[in-house]
């Protein structure tokens, strides 16, 4: 059933009576916007078939996993502790908000983490000192750059700059080139894709034979999302701007990826019936009747899709909260590989 009217739509899930907590089902609750003084709430529940991909709970159960590794890590190197810098230049609200989260997180599961701010007007070479320092202090074993940086700066060249044993984002083009190769291994794989492919595993979704298509093709996601789908054996379609039939591509598809950027865009006719649909976008759209005057969807329109598809994702608490659990599995790799190499 369409939600064609639907303004605000948002989600719970229910649990079912027989199975707790087995199984979470997409429940959509839409709200018609009140129309006269006396016009009442008109609250529609619509029970569709996908299940619900819940990043937040998989992202919070990663972290207790990592706390144990990290634990047992710290036991067996005389108390050597993981550490992660974080390196940010200017005053984006948005990127200080990420980074702040990033540094509780590390918290959480005994990561040291480090950080660097630096002003709006700081130049490249600035950064780069920073960069170097981290590259060669001991106690750090993952640098991450948050993106984007101020336009006047090279971010090609502060990414080249990270020594590829610390580049948790793995973003370096060496990492990048190894997770395009059969038979190599980069040293870490980018957070956002790597997490994708996390919320795949761990709800059972095969990859293997399957058909997936990757809506986006940008460095930090679309491009390594394709690779890593590859990797698993799965026939991988990326999509583009100046792609023919994206729609027709996309329906054809038992896997969906969705990292283009542009708000709803794969619609419900996108979606395979059965197919696994994970949404990476985060777009803010006006909505006077939100708190904060805004709401936050993702790439793929989540009401549509919920209905034809076997698994989704929701935005937010889905892919986000993934990307930063995997940023602390990188760190925990990185720190594991050199403290085995200083053993
Ligand atoms: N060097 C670098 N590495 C990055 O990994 C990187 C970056 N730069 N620049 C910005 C993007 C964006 N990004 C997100 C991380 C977490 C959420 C996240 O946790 N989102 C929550 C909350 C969303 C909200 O309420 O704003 C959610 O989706 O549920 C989102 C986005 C990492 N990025």
């Amino acid at each position: 059933m369409a939600l064609a009217f639907a303004t605000a739509v948002s989600f719970k899930q229910v649990q079912p009576v027989s199975a707790p907590r087995a199984n979470p089902r997409v429940v959509l609750t839409a709200r018609r916007p009140q129309r006269t003084a006396a016009a009442r709430r008109v609250t529609m529940t619509i029970t569709s078939s996908a299940k619900l991909i819940d990043g937040k709970a998989i992202a919070e159960t990663i972290r207790q996993e990592l706390k144990a590794e990290v634990d047992e890590l710290k036991a067996k190197h005389g108390g050597k502790t993981p550490g992660l810098a974080v390196v940010l230049v200017g005053e984006r609200k948005d990127s200080q908000t990420y980074v702040r989260n990033k540094k509780k997180a590390c918290e959480e599961v005994g990561i040291a983490s480090f950080g660097t701010d630096l002003p709006e007007t700081a130049s490249e070479d600035e950064v780069l000192k920073v960069v170097a320092a981290y590259n060669a202090d001991p106690a750090v074993h993952g640098i991450l750059v948050q993106l984007p940086l101020p336009k006047h700066i090279n971010e090609q060249k502060v990414l080249d700059a990270i020594s590829i044993e610390k580049d948790v984002d793995g973003f370096h083009p060496l990492n990048i080139g190894a997770l395009a190769m059969r038979g190599r291994d980069p040293l870490f794989v980018p957070c956002t894709p790597k997490g994708c492919l996390e919320l795949l595993k761990r709800s059972g979704v095969q990859l293997a034979g399957k058909k997936a298509a990757v809506v986006g093709r940008s460095n930090i996601v679309g491009m390594p999302a394709a690779l890593l789908l590859q990797r698993e054996d799965a026939t991988v379609t990326v999509i583009h701007s100046r792609t023919p039939d994206a729609q027709k591509i996309c329906a054809e598809a038992d896997i969906i990826i969705a990292a283009c950027g542009r708000a709803e865009m794969v619609g419900g006719d996108w979606v395979k019936p059965g197919a696994a649909v994970i949404d990476v976008g985060i777009n803010a759209v006006d909505d006077p009747s939100a708190k904060r005057g805004y709401r936050l969807v993702g790439d793929v329109d989540f009401a549509a899709a919920s209905e034809r598809a076997s698994h989704i994702t929701p935005v937010p608490g889905g892919v986000g909260p993934m990307t930063i659990a995997m940023l602390l599995r990188n760190c925990v790799d990185g720190a594991t590989r050199t403290f085995a190499a200083q053993a």
